[in-house]
């Protein structure tokens, strides 16, 4: 497939070595210094976009794609607050994207596992749940992305939490979210849950962005024949 890399940093340059390597053609790359590069670009010949940018940029990029009718995976974090947004010109456009906060289909897994333990913990009050993810420093957002998700995992499963915050709480009905930027790391997540006499801690532990390369370039091969607003739920579903 045609594949045109929207960010081409840490991320889209991993894409590009494994997409290539698995017979796949990159039609462009964009980076904040060629973004006018997307005026002349043939769009015509592209089957899908891959973006991985910055938070700041992500919203402009998606629409960039619904407007010219390229279905677009996108892994950028740190402007989900406005995916309603993002969603309603998607669909009033007639376009096609697919957003995951992480492509990984190990932490897809992790996520599965994080609501049935939430869902168990509803008859155990004795234990206190919190949340720490791990990142690299050169990362822009905090917490990441993945923890929001696995935070709203928590609280759509677990009756006595119902929002969460990126720091220590006190305040029973919040959840904490702990953000450490330690490097090299591409991304661990942990979910605790601690009672007067025990732990439990679940852990994913990403060992390099392959996964997360992986994962996208799948979603993006299936994505090129798909319409409207899509999911990872979607994604793993059907495929
Ligand atoms: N969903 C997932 O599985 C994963 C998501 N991420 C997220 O992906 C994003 C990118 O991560 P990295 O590649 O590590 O970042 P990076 O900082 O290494 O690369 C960012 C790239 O975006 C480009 N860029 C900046 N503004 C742009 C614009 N307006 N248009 C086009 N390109 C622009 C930069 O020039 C650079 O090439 C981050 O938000 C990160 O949190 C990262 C890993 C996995
Ligand atoms: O910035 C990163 O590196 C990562 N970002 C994503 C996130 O915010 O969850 C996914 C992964 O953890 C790596």
């Amino acid at each position: 497939m045609n594949i045109l890399l929207i960010g081409y940093g840490k991320m889209g340059q991993l894409i590009d070595k494994l997409a290539t390597d698995a017979g796949h053609q990159i039609v462009g790359k964009i980076t904040i210094d060629n973004t006018a590069d997307l005026q002349t670009l043939d769009t015509e010949a592209v089957d899908v976009a891959i973006e991985f940018s910055q938070p700041e940029a992500a919203i402009d990029n998606i629409k960039w794609c619904i407007d010219h009718q390229i279905p677009v995976a996108v892994g950028t974090t740190g402007w989900l607050d406005r995916k309603q947004e993002v969603d309603e010109y998607c669909e009033l456009n007639n376009g096609t994207y697919l957003v995951a906060s992480n492509f990984s289909i190990g932490v897809n897994l992790f996520f599965k596992l994080n609501e049935q333990l939430a869902k168990l913990m509803n008859s155990q009050s004795q234990y206190a749940v919190s949340t720490k993810e791990i990142h690299h420093t050169h990362k822009l957002d905090a917490p990441s992305g993945t923890s929001i998700s696995i935070a709203n995992g928590i609280i759509d499963h677990l009756d006595r939490k119902t929002s969460w915050v990126n720091e220590e709480t006190d305040v029973p009905t919040e959840l904490t979210i702990i953000s450490e930027r330690i490097d090299p790391a591409p991304g661990t997540h942990e979910i605790s849950y601690t009672s007067s006499v025990d732990t439990i801690d679940i852990r994913h532990t990403a060992h390099s962005r392959e996964g997360f390369a992986k994962g996208a370039i799948a979603v993006a091969a299936w994505l090129k024949d798909q319409k409207g607003v899509k999911s990872m739920e979607d994604f793993l579903n059907q495929v």
